[in-house]
């Protein structure tokens, strides 16, 4: 028998008390000025809101270029009021405007430590949950690509499902996406949405980015910095959001915009029941198992 690591019970859905209401994908040009990106994110946010959105996702590294040479000089220690101005706008934007924010990642440095870490925050400006990127992107594609972030980071050991008003969400950063075992975990514990916060560079991305969103089979929300961020590494774009049959609901180019979209949760009930994949599983040939279900 072939063991992928679940077992066969499926947390069933859960219905969100607002099972209808706009995101909002900011897809932000990043420099090198922290204060720039600040500033750039926040009025990003504040449109969104304006244009009805009650849930906004931030890029992968909306803070900081996504390069090994600013990771380590412009990391917050998130327990440092004044030490950390990014994760405080994010808490402080979303209590003012009322919403709850998925805020992409910044470099977190705890105890001596970096992090590639995204943080949500509830519309009463509450941390509500913190996802360190799981998986590094170490990638050696001779004449394409050649990228070590785990020289940089440290990987985080636990997956992020959070409980908002929007849903229950998971979190999962950039190469995160590559492992649907992931994304299956998220799905058997009840996920609504799962949002990744991305860079992916331009190989990868016209290859794969869409991809990897539309085989995920839930609704799938996917934010990126723009490509004339600064950096040597050039990035994709294409933020989007991606519905329970795999459809794209909306998308965009790779410049500077922002993505403003409908979500309705009752499409997610429709395709569990039209297309009911927990029921089907062949759990006699094949087994996927939650390790926290396994736990004493
Ligand atoms: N930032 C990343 O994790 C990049 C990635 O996965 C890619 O394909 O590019």
């Amino acid at each position: 028998m072939a063991s992928l690591t679940s077992s066969t019970s499926c947390h069933s859905l859960t219905m969100p008390k607002v099972a209808q209401f706009k995101i909002g994908l900011c897809q932000l040009s990043v420099t090198p000025d922290k204060t720039t990106n600040l500033s750039r994110a926040r009025n990003s946010i504040e449109i969104a809101a304006k244009q009805g959105a009650s849930l906004v996702v931030l890029p992968e590294m909306w803070n900081c270029p996504y390069s090994e040479d600013y990771f380590a000089k412009l990391a917050e220690d998130f327990n440092d009021e004044d030490g950390s101005p990014s994760y405080f706008m994010l808490s402080e934007v979303a209590s003012c405007l009322g919403i709850t924010i998925v805020g992409g990642s910044m470099p977190e440095l705890k105890d001596g430590r970096l992090y590639n870490t995204c943080c949500v925050f509830g519309p009463d400006g509450k941390l509500k949950a913190k996802h360190r990127k799981l998986h590094m992107f170490d990638a050696n594609i001779p004449g394409d690509i050649l990228y070590k972030e785990s020289d940089t980071f440290t990987a985080g050991d636990n997956p992020t499902i959070v409980e908002t008003d929007m849903g229950r969400i998971g979190i999962g950063i950039c190469h995160d996406i590559r492992f649907p075992e992931l994304a299956m975990l998220y799905r058997t514990r009840g996920a609504n949405l799962i949002c990744y916060p991305g860079a992916f560079n331009m190989s990868t991305g016209k290859m794969l980015w869409e991809l990897e969103q539309r085989a995920r089979q839930l609704y799938v929300a996917s934010c990126s910095p723009s490509r004339d961020s600064v950096g040597s590494y050039t990035i994709w774009g294409h933020s989007t959001l991606v519905g329970p049959f795999g459809e794209v609901i909306a998308t965009s180019g790779h410049e500077e915009t922002i993505v403003i979209a409908e979500i309705d949760y009752s499409a997610l009930q429709c395709r569990r029941e039209g297309l009911p994949l927990e029921n089907q599983r062949r759990g006699d040939i094949y087994q996927f198992v939650d390790i926290e279900e396994q736990r004493p």
